[in-house]
């Protein structure tokens, strides 16, 4: 057993600074830190969250999440805590979404709700002949393009719109990122419907969202993930065949899944 203690120490040790250390590559902080800070107070309310089937945004902070992203973005700092916490996670799965299908035949890509900006970076690492736009929010847009994307990085280009409201524009390939788990069935089908209407005929649709079991008996991750979006958005976790029948219904074809063994799934629809 003494034997096995410098070990256990060492192998804590090497996971801390690689995953938890600001400056590691790797490093989970901001998204820990925004799950500790911010999140959790929302996990307070868990039971009242189930009875009434809503974010609790309301109790946690005392303000209405009547505009979700409003309430998320309440202050810039709030803001800024929130998209370095979504970039972290590219670091460790952004590749096996980015080739769990061969991308290369799109080269105009839109990245819808592309927050910080740390997946677009991964797919023009990965695919050095597309273009991604980064198709967000003003604010979101104006914080990446200053503070989060390198400005030396050409291939990368910078929208501000709404997608509910704004027009979205050509491209080959749009990439919803954690978009839909955000939204219920309804709003799902008014944005992918919008999608497919500005998608170039032979483009596609690449949603990468964290798949529930069919059943919905696990993974226990995506689980606890489906109870973080109760707690926080309007949306859910969905299964393999729920995200292929949205895509169906907007009129998206030959829906192929890929599960990448890590937290992150993707699935890819043509037009
Ligand atoms: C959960 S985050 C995902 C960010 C990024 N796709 C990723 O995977 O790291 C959702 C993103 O959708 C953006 N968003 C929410 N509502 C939007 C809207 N109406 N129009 C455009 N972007 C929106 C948010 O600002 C945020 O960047």
């Amino acid at each position: 057993m003494y034997l096995f203690l410098p070990l256990a120490f060492y192998r804590n040790t090497e996971i801390s600074n690689t995953y938890l250390t600001k400056s590691s590559p790797k490093s989970q902080y901001h998204i820990m830190m925004y799950y500790s800070n911010t999140v959790y107070l929302c996990w307070h309310y868990l039971t009242d969250a189930v009875r009434e089937g809503r974010n609790q945004y309301e109790r946690a902070f005392g303000i209405s999440s009547k505009d979700l992203f409003g309430a998320m973005y309440r202050s810039e700092e709030e803001m800024l805590k929130f998209l370095a916490g979504q970039n972290s996670i590219w670091s460790i799965c952004g590749r096996d979404v980015l080739t769990a299908f061969d991308l290369s035949p799109f080269t105009r890509i839109y990245d819808l709700g592309g927050g910080g900006g740390a997946l677009a970076q991964e797919c023009v690492s990965l695919y050095p002949n597309c273009t991604v736009t980064i198709y967000d929010l003003p604010k979101v847009v104006q914080v990446a393009k200053e503070r989060l994307v390198p400005q030396e990085e050409q291939r990368i280009a910078f929208h501000e719109g709404d997608f509910f409201k704004d027009s979205i524009p050509e491209a080959d390939l749009y990439i919803l990122s954690k978009i839909l788990h955000d939204w219920d069935d309804e709003k799902c089908r008014q944005l992918l419907a919008e999608v497919h209407k500005a998608c170039r005929p032979g483009g596609g649709v690449l949603l990468v969202e964290s798949l529930l079991a069919e059943d919905k008996s696990g993974p226990v991750e995506t689980q606890l993930y489906s109870l973080n979006m109760l707690v926080q958005t309007e949306g859910k976790e969905r299964t393999a065949a729920e995200y292929s029948e949205l895509l169906r219904a907007a009129g998206f074809e030959e829906v192929q899944v890929r599960r990448t063994g890590k937290l992150y799934d993707a699935v890819l629809g043509r037009k």
